[in-house]
């Protein structure tokens, strides 16, 4: 047990790291962009190119873990990603900045889908919702404490040497992953299948079950608030429709990421203790969606909507489940890729809906209370969709089922 939880701890520290590194550009962009002299719209370029690289390099993970394990790849994934850090703050050529930026995007993308990977094959089926809500506690943890940190420190100390410190803390992750991360007993040890093979055998099985591409859409839409609300338009919302000012509007949407924090603990808490999960999932959509409909259209003062996008965050935090159960459905083989799958399409969420969201609010002269109709109607959306999707468990993850052995 020491060894699983201390690959639970670096995993989960893997994440944290990953997430500030994604984030960190965004706590000093006026200076970024003019230290590389690039306008509004070349700095957003030059920090999305971590996404670019992170989004479609999902899939190629999942199928890398399932295949080899996961020790080499959260070693290679960790120093590329302190590696980028280190280039991006390096150079003074906005071209070394990118590339320096797509590597730390190659790198991070083993964190999250590597870690869930991780707690599959080290811990009992009965501990997967748990623990995999915690590793998602402490990446968002890490977005809500850990960019209001650096962001004193990049006052106190400028960019560059905040970057130059997070690159050498990625190292020192480096250090303890070869030191301390032991591989689980997986299938992949005694996989023997061909490369070619593997990734054929494993997109037929994940890509051809509706179950799985039905979770994935309601991850998708469950998750959209996060992305959307949290991580954009929230803040201008509640300054311009609440007239908050804007210290108060940003932490109250601060409180999003503390209540996924709690609620991705406490929905996997309570669904491993129940051994259920698609009706928990169904009631956090619903009162995700009330939580939000509350926050967006009820009078409030700064106080009140904190709580408000505070539950919003909680009952949100049960989306996790949707990983539990649709890794649950497949053969232990193709967890990595069933979850990166899941992974993905929730993340691509953020590429339509974050830029559909100011079209619509463009469109409506401006007025982000109708745009931002789309995210209870997301929720709802994914709450409707859950309740066709029927109750299933491959026997490899039925309580008492054996960690790491190979398929049956
Ligand atoms: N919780 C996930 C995103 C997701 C996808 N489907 C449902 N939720 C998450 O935080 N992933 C981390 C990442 O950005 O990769």
């Amino acid at each position: 047990m020491r060894k699983a939880w201390l690959a639970f701890a670096i995993a989960s520290g893997f994440f944290l790291f990953e997430f500030v590194t994604r984030v960190e550009p965004s706590l000093d962009a006026q200076a970024i962009g003019s230290f590389f002299h690039l306008s509004n719209s070349g700095f957003g370029t030059l920090s999305s190119l971590f996404f670019w690289v992170y989004a479609p390099m999902q899939i190629i993970v999942g199928l890398l873990l399932d295949r080899f394990g996961a020790r080499r790849f959260l070693l290679l994934g960790s120093f590329c990603c302190a590696a980028g850090t280190l280039m991006f703050a390096a150079t003074n050529l906005v071209g070394v900045a990118g590339a320096g930026r797509m590597l730390t995007g190659f790198g991070a993308s083993f964190a999250f889908v590597g870690a869930l990977w991780l707690v599959n094959h080290w811990f009992a089926p009965e501990r997967f919702a748990l623990l995999s809500g915690g590793v998602n506690a402490v990446g968002m943890i890490g977005v809500a404490a850990g960019a209001v940190g650096l962001s004193d420190a990049v006052t106190d100390f400028g960019w560059r040497p905040v970057f130059l410190v997070t690159g050498a803390a990625g190292l020192l992750l480096v250090l303890l992953i070869y030191f301390f991360l032991h591989e689980p007993a997986s299938p992949a040890a005694a996989a023997q299948t061909g490369p070619v093979e593997h990734v054929r055998d494993s997109l037929k099985t994940v890509l051809g079950d509706g179950r799985v591409w039905a979770l994935s859409l309601v991850g998708l839409l469950y998750y959209m608030p996060v992305n959307v609300y949290g991580g954009l338009w929230g803040t201008t919302e509640l300054v311009r429709n609440h007239h908050f000012t804007t210290v108060a509007a940003e932490t109250d949407v601060s409180m999003i990421f503390w209540g996924m924090a709690l609620g991705s603990v406490a929905g996997g808490w309570f669904s491993d203790r129940i051994g259920h999960r698609k009706y928990l999932v169904l009631g956090g959509a619903v009162l995700t969606t009330c939580a939000y409909g509350a926050a967006l259209y009820l009078p409030a003062s700064a106080l009140g909507e904190g709580v408000l996008l505070l539950a919003a965050g909680f009952f949100g935090g049960f989306q996790m489940l949707t990983f539990a159960m649709a890794k649950e459905g497949q053969d232990n083989r193709v967890v990595g890729t069933v979850v990166a799958f899941v992974n993905m399409v929730g993340i691509a969420g953020a590429l339509i809906f974050q830029p559909l969201v100011g079209y619509l609010a463009d469109r409506l002269g401006g007025n982000f209370e109708l745009a931002l109709m789309t995210v209870p109607a997301c929720t709802a959306a994914a709450a409707l969709i859950v309740l066709f999707v029927p109750k299933y468990r491959h026997p490899h993850h039925m309580p008492g089922a054996r960690r790491g052995s190979p398929a049956v």
